[in-house]
């Protein structure tokens, strides 16, 4: 072996069997930050696209103004974490052992380092996070006494919020430290978040759904974060784990224009803590058109069940949809602001339930749903995007597994994006991203440029 090749070997099972994340991220960071500093001196008055007055109506669909890292949205492919697509992270992402889906926190490492991290990494990640679940016993007392009539994402958002007068990085600015370092601060609230969010999550769980002396466990720190979340919520099927896992890691990330990220994003640049700007981005993740659209899909379906049983004919599916249609509303687990195909989150979840509950009568009503709505709303001739988004599916496979409570669905989703959007903080913070403001303008102002007629209304 050439002294070349033995020096790789060493450096990459040096690279493989290294835990220290932090340390990991501070050789990147600097890296990366001068590779952008090059890069604006190079091409900083290149022009990227033009805007649309019809852009800027319309929800500033499509224009490229954000630079977010850690994944990238392809409108024909779908996601991909760090270069990685779905089928990618299933295929190389560590397992549990026995396992056959990716532990998210494999995916976290990927989304924070780059890298695919190595079983060691990760199995150091769930202990890591293991160390840090412990809740303040503040925390603990607010949420007890939280009336069970509180949506469980406002409870979500309001324990989070409160989570953060334990933040290291507002203690740390407000002594004063250099902007150089605050990254390192946001890196310990990040690590302890999530650290923190499945305990947050089971709780309120258990507070909204189960009985006062459900006997919840405590995190056992020699099994992972999606494991302990569900046992903490009184489940132990190893299948629902599995699900678990699957579910964690495809909802973490989509790339950083959509609602919640981008809030997590701005409300982060103007240097509030990462508990409250997560706190921000899971209160966007509640609105029915972005994450509660899984609660949305499975009240729709019930109520579809309701009225034409498990097996209606196609005639009377399509009747069910046009109804909601003709009424006014959207068929929630359609449509996507940036997707042009079947999500690919959503054929992963497809996959899962065609091996494990394939006579499952709700899984064979999505099914039947997948066949006659994309036709329907292709005909509106509006939607421009007629096929199922995430949404569509995970709570058909949730409520196989006896997880039928569909208001607490989103927090799970809320559980999951936060890996995508902490990693981002991190880097955004190391970067030294600044404060974002984009300029708006009055209608008025607009047709003063573009000479539109004028009228005072
Ligand atoms: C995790 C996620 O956030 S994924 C998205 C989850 N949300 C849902 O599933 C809710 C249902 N879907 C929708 O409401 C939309 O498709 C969204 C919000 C996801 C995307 O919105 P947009 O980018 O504005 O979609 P699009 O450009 O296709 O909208 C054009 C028109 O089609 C309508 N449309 C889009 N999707 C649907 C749908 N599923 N059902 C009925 N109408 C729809 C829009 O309401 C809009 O109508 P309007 O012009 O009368 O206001
Ligand atoms: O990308 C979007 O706009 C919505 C979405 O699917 C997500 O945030 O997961």
């Amino acid at each position: 072996m050439s002294t070349r090749v033995a020096v790789q070997k060493a450096l990459s099972k040096c690279s493989a069997s290294n835990t220290d994340l932090k340390g990991i991220i501070a050789q990147k960071i600097p890296k990366h930050a001068a590779l952008i500093k090059q890069f604006r001196k190079d091409k900083g008055k290149s022009k990227i696209m033009d805007v649309e007055l019809g852009q800027m109506y319309n929800g500033m669909r499509g224009i490229r103004s954000m630079v977010y890292e850690t994944s990238l949205l392809d409108p024909n492919e779908g996601i991909r974490f760090r270069g990685l697509t779905i089928p990618d992270c299933q295929k190389r992402l560590p397992k549990a052992p026995g396992g056959k889906e990716p532990l998210p926190e494999g995916i976290f490492w990927l989304m924070l380092t780059g890298d695919v991290p190595t079983q060691e990494q990760v199995n150091w990640l769930s202990k890591e996070w293991a160390k840090r679940a412990k809740l303040p016993s503040h925390v603990v007392k607010s949420m007890d006494t939280m009336s069970k009539t509180v949506h469980p994402m406002a409870q979500l958002s309001a324990a989070v919020t409160i989570l953060s007068a334990e933040s290291k990085f507002q203690k740390a600015y407000a002594s004063g430290v250099k902007k150089t370092v605050y990254w390192e601060y946001v890196y310990e609230d990040c690590m302890d978040l999530l650290a923190k969010l499945p305990v947050i999550a089971a709780k309120i769980y258990n507070h909204s759904f189960r009985s006062e002396d459900c006997g919840c466990v405590e995190i056992d720190p020699s099994k992972d974060w999606s494991y302990n979340l569900m046992t903490m919520m009184g489940y132990s099927d190893p299948q629902f784990a599995e699900l678990m896992r699957l579910y964690l890691t495809i909802h973490c990330d989509h790339e950083g224009g959509n609602a919640s990220a981008h809030t997590i994003h701005l409300v982060g640049s103007t240097l509030s803590d990462p508990f409250i700007s997560f706190a921000a981005g899971m209160n966007a993740l509640a609105g029915p058109l972005h994450g509660l659209a899984n609660q949305e899909v499975l009240v729709w379906i019930n109520r579809l069940r309701e009225k034409l049983g498990d097996d209606p004919d196609e005639k009377r599916l399509k009747d069910f949809v046009w109804k909601t249609l003709k009424s006014g509303q959207v068929v929630p687990g359609y449509g996507h602001a940036v997707l042009r195909i079947t999500d690919p989150r959503y054929t992963c979840q497809r996959e899962f339930a065609e091996k494990h509950l394939p006579d499952d009568p709700v899984f064979k009503l999505v099914s039947a749903i997948y066949k006659v709505v994309p036709p329907i709303l292709k005909e509106l001739g509006k939607v421009a995007n007629p096929w199922p988004n995430v949404d569509a599916h995970s709570g058909v496979l949730l409520q196989y597994y006896g997880l039928t409570q569909m208001s607490y669905y989103t927090v799970l989703f809320g559980v999951s994006r936060a890996m995508g959007t902490l990693a981002q903080l991190v880097w955004s913070r190391g970067i030294g991203f600044p404060i974002e403001r984009p300029k708006s303008l009055t209608t008025e102002a607009l047709m003063k440029q573009l000479g539109g007629k004028k009228k005072k209304c």
